[in-house]
């Protein structure tokens, strides 16, 4: 079993990197922790980074997971090895620049490129967006699917992930006590679908959507509230048309929830499934 911490980062081609750091600072309102041989390395909590910008093939995306121990690193490439998953182990040159210190690659079913990293880097400076968009963290990965079934048991079986609820065949799945910090979302290619950073409150994603919509940022579902997590929420398009979430107040699901029943939901595939507000989703992938 593939014990996975929280995630730590997310790497993502992107076609224009200026435009995209761009938004990443004055749109998204994340700051900037370094720039390193041709990539933009963003902080938006107490990791050195949680996003990377690196110019490329914006299909390119990358998300990396916590592992507890160098063993738990080796036992994890053994096992995936075994299941006839090709495991990499990262060069010095990729370690130094994740600010890490043992490294695997590797890719899930539906073709993401997966890293498990042991001692990755926390930084001693606090973050502050430059435009104030109340971000507490980054949270949670969307991550394609092109079979739900098949991926949700290599997330619960090889891996330590648990399935909180799903929306129809998709499963929002946590590694922690958070609901979830990967919702597999069923399409024909692979990658991270969005990306989910907490904001502090209502008043935040609210001043976002008037924000968003002022600057022309395409706004594809919400504002809106998730009957699974109970967030409120706020999804728009960045650069090359990758999706990021603002969110608020998503619930936790405890041991002792789980003692005392919490069993995961089904909801529907539709509309109410995904927002209790009446708001619908303008992705093509949800619309039932
Ligand atoms: C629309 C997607 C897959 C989704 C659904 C539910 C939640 C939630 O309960 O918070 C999400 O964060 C999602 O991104
Ligand atoms: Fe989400």
């Amino acid at each position: 079993m593939i014990k996975l911490h929280d995630i730590r980062y997310c790497r993502v081609g992107v076609s224009n990197l200026e435009d995209a750091t761009r938004f990443a600072t004055d749109i998204l309102g994340l700051d900037i922790a370094r720039r390193d041989g041709g990539a933009v390395y963003f902080k938006s909590d107490d990791r050195d980074h949680t996003l990377v910008y690196f110019e490329g093939d914006p299909r390119d995306h990358v998300v990396a997971f916590e592992a507890g121990s160098p063993e738990e690193i080796e036992q994890a490439a053994a096992q995936l090895e075994r299941a006839g998953m090709p495991v990499r182990y990262g060069s010095d040159a990729e370690r130094d620049a994740r600010r890490v210190r043992a490294m695997i690659a590797f890719r899930e079913p539906s073709g993401t490129q997966i890293e498990l990293v042991f001692r990755p880097g926390h930084s001693g400076r606090r973050y502050h967006g430059r435009r104030d968009a109340g971000i507490t963290g980054f949270s949670h990965v969307g991550l394609c699917t092109t079979d739900s079934r098949r991926d949700e048991q290599f997330w619960t079986r090889m891996c330590s992930a648990q399935v909180s609820d799903w929306i129809g065949e998709a499963p929002l799945l946590r590694i922690d006590e958070v609901h979830h910090k990967i919702a597999l979302f069923p399409t024909t290619r692979s990658g991270i679908q969005h990306i989910n950073h907490q904001v502090e409150g209502i008043d935040d994603l609210m001043r976002s959507w008037y924000f968003l919509r002022e600057r022309g940022v395409r706004i594809v579902f919400g504002p809106g509230r998730h009957p699974t997590s109970g967030a409120r929420f706020l999804y728009f398009e960045g650069p090359d048309g990758l999706v990021y979430e603002y969110s608020t107040g998503v619930r936790s699901i405890t041991a002792a929830d789980v003692e005392a029943g919490y069993r995961p939901r089904q909801f529907p595939f539709d509309p109410t499934g995904f927002c209790m507000w009446g708001s619908k989703p303008d992705i093509p992938e949800f619309r039932s």
